[in-house]
């Protein structure tokens, strides 16, 4: 008995290293095929060679805080249209991005885009990837965000954001109080969009503190993000288990899954039967017949692009003038002038701040110098494959956008394209100055993708620097390091400390 045990013991053991040599052989095999497969498939386009092969050159370029920064420098040095990862470009040509997104282009939403689902059963705008069925929640979207009038909520929080400037953190010569303008700028950002979407602002502003941990949580997942979106086949595993329980849910007590609480409570609220028709956007969602799961969804998955893109821009626009003198001092004295001539209004209106060149010359040069968007966003290349710059490209490839490469293309902007000098939109002959335009206005993408809060976005940016440059002074507390942020699909910024003292 003791023998046979032993030698069964001894067959199963055997069986099972056999069973595990031959697992490994397998896998190690079809590992070699696929990346074979995959090198074989575009190997005519230039690259990094490890971008061949694997994604390892994008996770580790990703893993850095800099991937902007390289997806900027490989086209430099390999073309326009360049392969980093085994079925991934980047393309810095705006007439292949424009093509991608154009209304009647037969390119679809890449992989990634599955995940700016929230929860897995229902689609976002974001995360549809067929076309029709986007075009047809677009179009509900799309109409609703422009005609419900945001104009009121900006200025209530534009008002909100002042008096907690105002209130806490106004230095004078016997006090010191220096303030993380990037926190309290996204406390702004995300006050306007709860004000905008429901009419209550989620309480940032006035509780100052970042409320659920939203902002922590959230900078802990988007790095996360950022690699899934280097190998995008991951999405495919993200609303199942176990990563679907790391998933944010309406009952969290933090982080989103907080905020998805408040957003559902509200809307659960205004379709009531008996509930008033108010003014915001849930409901312009409401009047423009969505159904109330695709209401929830949509005003959920507002929340997190339309506030740190707005914040980026806003913090980043405001280190630009900070650090160049004779900006900051040009727009002051446009903003003086226009208040004397009694052409400014308090908050100033859209009209107003559209009226005044040099501002329009800032936000520009803000939106050029670091484009909010810093993530792939790539679009599939449709069946039957395309021809791109020469190349022939076979269908279901990724090709991605860089933009913070486009906005600082010297082709495009100059020998100076890294220095933010808002007088070029100033000097720039009419022909130049159109391409320039319509350049920067890539950063909120194009055609049928386009941004759907491009309105409200550019009310922000046109009211906020005229309100805080007509009141404030600011000084940078740390020169040598003003601000400390790093690309993961957005900016993830910290520290971006000022000295705020009032104008006399
Ligand atoms: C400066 C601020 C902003 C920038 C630079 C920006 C940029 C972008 C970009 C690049 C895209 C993706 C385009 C693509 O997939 O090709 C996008 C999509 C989107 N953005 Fe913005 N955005 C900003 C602010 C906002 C705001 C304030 C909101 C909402 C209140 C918003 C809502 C959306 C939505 C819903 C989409 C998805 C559109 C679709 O897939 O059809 N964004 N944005």
């Amino acid at each position: 008995m003791g023998t046979n045990g032993g030698f069964s013991a001894s067959l199963h053991g055997l069986t099972t290293a056999t069973l595990a040599t031959h697992g490994a052989v397998i896998f190690l095999t079809v590992i070699l095929a696929r990346g074979l497969w995959s090198w074989y498939r575009l190997r005519h386009l230039p690259g990094p060679f490890l971008a061949f092969v694997s994604s390892i050159w994008m996770v580790r370029k990703a893993l850095s805080g800099r991937f902007h920064e390289h997806r900027r420098d490989v086209p430099r040095e390999y073309g326009s249209l360049v392969r980093i990862g085994p079925n991934d470009l980047i393309s810095t040509d705006t007439n292949v991005l424009r093509m991608m997104s154009a209304v009647r282009s037969p390119y679809t939403k890449g992989i990634f885009y599955e995940t700016g689902r929230i929860i897995p059963e229902e689609n976002t705008v974001v995360s549809l990837r067929n076309d029709a069925e986007h075009r047809a929640l677009r179009a509900k979207m799309g109409t609703a965000n422009e005609g419900f009038g945001f104009g009121a909520g900006i200025d209530r929080q534009i008002l909100e954001f002042v008096k907690l400037i105002d209130d806490k953190y106004l230095s004078t010569p016997t006090e010191y109080r220096p303030v993380q303008f990037f926190q309290k700028v996204s406390f702004f950002a995300l006050d306007v969009i709860g004000d905008i979407s429901f009419g209550t602002a989620f309480g940032y502003l006035s509780q100052d503190e970042d409320l659920y941990r939203y902002h922590e949580i959230n900078d802990e997942a988007l790095p996360v993000m950022n690699i899934m979106s280097t190998m995008p086949w991951l999405a495919s595993f993200l609303y199942k288990w176990p990563f679907n329980t790391m998933l944010p849910k309406e009952g969290d007590r933090v982080g989103f899954g907080r905020l998805m609480g408040f957003a559902k409570s509200c809307v659960t609220e205004r379709l009531e039967p008996d509930a008033r028709p108010r003014k915001d956007m849930t409901q312009a969602f409401i009047n423009s017949g969505m159904t109330p799961a695709e209401l929830t969804q949509q005003v959920f998955v507002q929340i997190i692009p339309g506030s740190v893109t707005t914040t980026t821009a806003i913090c980043m626009t405001l280190l630009c003038l900070i650090m160049s003198p004779s900006a900051y001092a040009s727009l002051r004295r446009e903003i003086d002038a226009t208040l004397a001539s009694g052409r400014l209004s308090s908050p100033v209106t859209d009209l107003e701040s559209r009226s005044m060149p040099y501002l329009q010359s800032v936000i520009r040069e803000g939106l050029r110098m670091y484009p909010p968007v810093l993530g792939l966003g790539s679009k599939q290349v449709p069946r039957g494959g395309d021809s791109i710059n020469g190349f022939f490209v076979p269908e279901g490839t990724q090709i991605g956008m860089i933009f913070f490469g486009l906005m600082r293309s010297t082709e495009l902007w100059g020998p100076d394209a890294d220095v933010s000098r808002p007088e070029r939109w100033l000097e720039a002959s009419e022909d130049d100055l159109r391409k320039m335009k319509a350049a920067v206005d890539m950063d909120f993408g194009s055609g049928k993708y386009q941004c759907l809060g491009k309105p409200i976005a550019m009310m922000e940016l046109n009211k906020i620097f005229v309100e805080l440059l007509r009141r404030y002074d600011f000084t940078i507390v740390n020169p040598k390091t003003p601000i400390k942020a790093w690309s993961a699909i957005f900016w993830v910024a910290t520290d971006f400390w000022l000295r705020v003292t009032k104008r006399p």
